[in-house]
C-alpha cells in the first residue's frame, strides 16, 4: 500500500457560541495516500468544505489533527513548514465565476502563487511557466492575456486548476469542483483531473455532494452526514455494497443510465437514527468501514 501523506485525527471544527455550538465537523478520522482520490461526498451542510478548509489551516481547528508528511500542521509554528504546507497543498474551488479576480488576466491570476513565492524573477521564465500551465490544463499559451470574464466556465475551472497547480503541490483538495458546469463539461474536466494526477502523482481529496461524478474518480470514498464519517471504503465496495443507510439513500439519488429502470426505481429516504448507544467503526469488510452502534451494525449488515 502506498505511503500516507495526509492523516486526519478526530478533526473538530466548531462555530457558534459555547452556550450555541455549530458542530459542523465533529470528530473526524481518515488517511489519505500518496496518488489516490479520496471522494467525501454528504449532502449540502454535512460539514465537507469546513474538512477541506480546516485541512489547509483556513481555519484554526477546535481540535484534533492534521498530519501533512509526518508533521502536524496546525502545531508548526516554523515559517518555513508553513510556507511549504501553503505550497504543497492547493485548493480548487467549486464556483469558477466567483473564485476568479474578472479584473485579472488569466496569466496574472495562475502567477499569483509563483510571485508571491518569489519564484520565476526573470520574465522570460515566469511568461514560459504560465504558458506550461495553461497548455497543460487544455488551454494555450495565448490565453494568458485574456481577462477571466472572457472564458466559459468550463475554462475558468481550467485556469482554476492551472493556478493550483502553480506551486507544483502534491495534494490538492477539489471542493465540489464541478458542481457548478453544465453536465456536457463536467466530464472533460474530471477527465482532466485524472489525467493531470497520473502526469504529476498528484493526491486528491475530491468533496461533491452525490454520488455520480465521484465514483468515475475515486479510489476511495468517505461518506459524511452531520459533521461525521459514517462509512468509508473502497468506491466499488461502496457503489455495490453499501452498509450504512444513509449511503444507501445517497447511492439510491443517483441517476440511472437507463430511463426505463430510473423510473421504475424508488429514492431511499433517510431518516436519521438517534441512539444512546456508543457509536463506534466496525470493519464490515476488509477496509471497509462503517460507524454506527453494536445493534445498529448487526441490523444494517445483513
Ligand atoms: N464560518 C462559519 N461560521 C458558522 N457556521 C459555519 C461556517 N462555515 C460553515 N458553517 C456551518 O457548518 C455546517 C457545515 O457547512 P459546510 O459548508 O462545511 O457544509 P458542506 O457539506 O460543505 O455544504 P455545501 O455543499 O453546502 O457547501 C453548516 O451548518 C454551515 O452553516
Amino acid at each position: 500500500m502506498a505511503n500516507k501523506l495526509l492523516e486526519v485525527k478526530n478533526l473538530k471544527q466548531h462555530f457558534g457560541t459555547s452556550s450555541n455550538p455549530i458542530k459542523a465537523v465533529d470528530g473526524i478520522t481518515f488517511d489519505v495516500f500518496e496518488g489516490e482520490t479520496l471522494g467525501l461526498v454528504g449532502e449540502s451542510g454535512c460539514g465537507k468544505s469546513t474538512t477541506g478548509r480546516s485541512i489547509i489551516r483556513l481555519y484554526d481547528i477546535t481540535d484534533g489533527q492534521v498530519i501533512f508528511k509526518g508533521k502536524d500542521i496546525h502545531a508548526s509554528k516554523s515559517r518555513q513548514e508553513l510556507k511549504e504546507f501553503n505550497r504543497e497543498m492547493q485548493m480548487i474551488f467549486q464556483d469558477p465565476y466567483a473564485s476568479l479576480n474578472p479584473r485579472m488576466t488569466a496569466g496574472e491570476i495562475i502567477a499569483e502563487g509563483f510571485d508571491i513565492h518569489g519564484l520565476y524573477k526573470n520574465k522570460k521564465e515566469r511568461r514560459d511557466h504560465i504558458g506550461d500551465l495553461l497548455e497543460a490544463v487544455g488551454l494555450n499559451r495565448e490565453h494568458a492575456n485574456r481577462y477571466a470574464h472572457e472564458f466559459s466556465g468550463g475554462q475558468r475551472q481550467r485556469i482554476g486548476i492551472a493556478r493550483a497547480l502553480s506551486l507544483n503541490p502534491s495534494f490538492i483538495i477539489a471542493d465540489e469542483p464541478i458542481s457548478a458546469l453544465d453536465v456536457s463539461i463536467q466530464a472533460q474536466v474530471v477527465n482532466l483531473l485524472k489525467k493531470l494526477q497520473k502526469e504529476r502523482n498528484l493526491t486528491y481529496l475530491f468533496i461533491a455532494h452525490d454520488l455520480s461524478m465521484v465514483k468515475y474518480i475515486s479510489d476511495r470514498i468517505a461518506v459524511m452526514y452531520r459533521g461525521r464519517i459514517v462509512e468509508l471504503g473502497e468506491a466499488d465496495e461502496i457503489y455495490n455494497n453499501p452498509i450504512h443507510p444513509y449511503t444507501k439513500s445517497l447511492l439510491s439519488a443517483v441517476p440511472l443510465p437507463d430511463p426505463l429502470t430510473e423510473r421504475k426505481r424508488t429514492r431511499i429516504q433517510y431518516s436519521h437514527e438517534e441512539t444512546t448507544e456508543e457509536i463506534k467503526v466496525h470493519e464490515v469488510l476488509p477496509n471497509h468501514f462503517v460507524y454506527g452502534s453494536d445493534n445498529q451494525i448487526k441490523k444494517w449488515f445483513k
